[in-house]
């Protein structure tokens, strides 16, 4: 099922896409479908929207209500909880690589311990804190474990769990990430002058129109982002448009990582994204990243390595890969340090054998 996304305003880098359409995917609908819808929309999006997911309404909102006040709270007190190492609060600078955003944000790992341990810095009741995290984590686990044994049975994997239980790892290094993106008006009321005609307003606004979170792709395996009703997520397409994808509260929005394209053999696509901060309303998201445990080994799967389809990347351990992350920009194609090079070669050797 496609929907179409609504027209779009004109964005400050490329024009956005009209109209286009952004996969909607029924996960109560029957499985073989679904599975299949979910092949589709990950090969050629790396990007879709699920609905009747499960995750509860009330699990979600707890979770976005403890965002909600801890966003609220003085910058003094915020800093309590930083600064990003990358866990913590953080706000303006992204990584250490000196990207930056108008965003402010709070990283925490999902270890049930870790997070009773930074609940401290950043609740007065930290067990509420905590319990609201670990409640909301449990749910989106599960929800990304369904989905990655979707994803498996489509590409006709060996193991249905060849991807689930990485993440379901008790030593996984899946992090949830809270963004609070403060209205255009709270930030830009100096340069509205009314003695100004309207045209001049407008021109302005379009001018100021702000990187909210810069373009990038998610290192991780699968990327579940739930926002409240202010839209600004943008993702990029195969031939480099941009498309908005419309805001829905009551939907995950499912993004696939690095990790992902690297054991797809390329097959699946990490979806590039950004955020753009023009909205008149504050925009708060919260992203589970389902990632391996640091040790793990990741390489494409032997299903999908054929003589036509030679090995693309080479084996690396998540924690490599998560260093690499780290000493690039947010925009930096990570993924192309890890391709296989002897790819050519490899292909030749194994004709020869083939032949012989
Ligand atoms: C600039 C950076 C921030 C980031 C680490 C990096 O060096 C490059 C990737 C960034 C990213 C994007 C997806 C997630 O939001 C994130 C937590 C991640 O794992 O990779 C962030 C990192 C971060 O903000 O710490
Ligand atoms: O805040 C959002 O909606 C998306 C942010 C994002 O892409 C990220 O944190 O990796
Ligand atoms: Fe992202």
């Amino acid at each position: 099922m496609v929907v179409p996304s609504p027209i779009s305003s004109t964005s400050p880098i490329e024009s956005v896409i009209l109209g286009a359409e952004i996969p909607v995917i029924d996960l109560s609908k029957k499985r073989s479908q679904v599975r299949e819808m979910i092949v589709k929309a990950s090969e050629e999006y790396g990007f879709f929207k699920v609905i009747n997911h499960g995750v509860a309404k009330q699990t979600t909102e707890k979770m976005e209500r403890e965002a909600t006040d801890f966003f609220a709270k003085s910058p003094l007190e915020k800093h309590k909880a930083g600064p990003p190492n990358p866990l913590g609060y953080g706000i303006k600078n992204i990584g250490f690589s000196g990207d930056k955003g108008e965003v402010e944000y709070l990283i925490l790992h999902t270890n049930p311990q870790s997070i009773s341990q930074r609940s401290k810095s950043i609740s007065k009741d930290p067990s509420k804190f905590s319990s609201a995290v670990n409640e909301y984590v449990e749910a989106v686990r599960n929800l990304a474990c369904e989905i990655l044994d979707l994803m498996a049975e489509g590409l006709w994997a060996q193991d249905n769990t060849v991807f689930s239980r990485l993440i379901r790892d008790v030593d996984s290094d899946s992090l949830i990430r809270l963004n609070h993106y403060p209205s255009f008006k709270d930030t830009n009321l100096d340069d509205w002058d009314p003695s100004l005609p309207y045209h001049h307003h407008h021109h302005l606004k379009k001018r100021k129109t702000r990187i909210g979170f810069g373009e990038h792709s998610d290192p991780q395996i699968l990327t579940l982002l739930r926002s409240n009703d202010v839209e600004g997520l943008q993702i990029s397409l195969k031939n480099g448009a941009w498309v908005s994808v419309p805001s829905d509260p009551s939907a995950f929005c499912v993004n696939v990582g690095d990790v992902l394209q690297a054991m797809t053999n390329g097959r699946f696509i990490s979806a590039r994204h950004r955020v753009m901060a023009n909205s008149a309303k504050a925009r708060m998201s919260t992203m589970y990243f389902g990632a391996p445990p640091l040790h793990a080994w990741i390489a494409p799967l032997p299903e999908l390595i054929t003589l036509e389809n030679p090995p693309l990347y080479r084996a690396f351990t998540w924690c490599e890969y998560k260093k690499a992350t780290y000493s690039l920009r947010l925009g930096d194609g990570r993924l192309d340090r890890f391709r296989a090079h002897d790819q050519h070669h490899h292909h030749r050797h194994e004709h020869t054998i083939v032949a012989a």
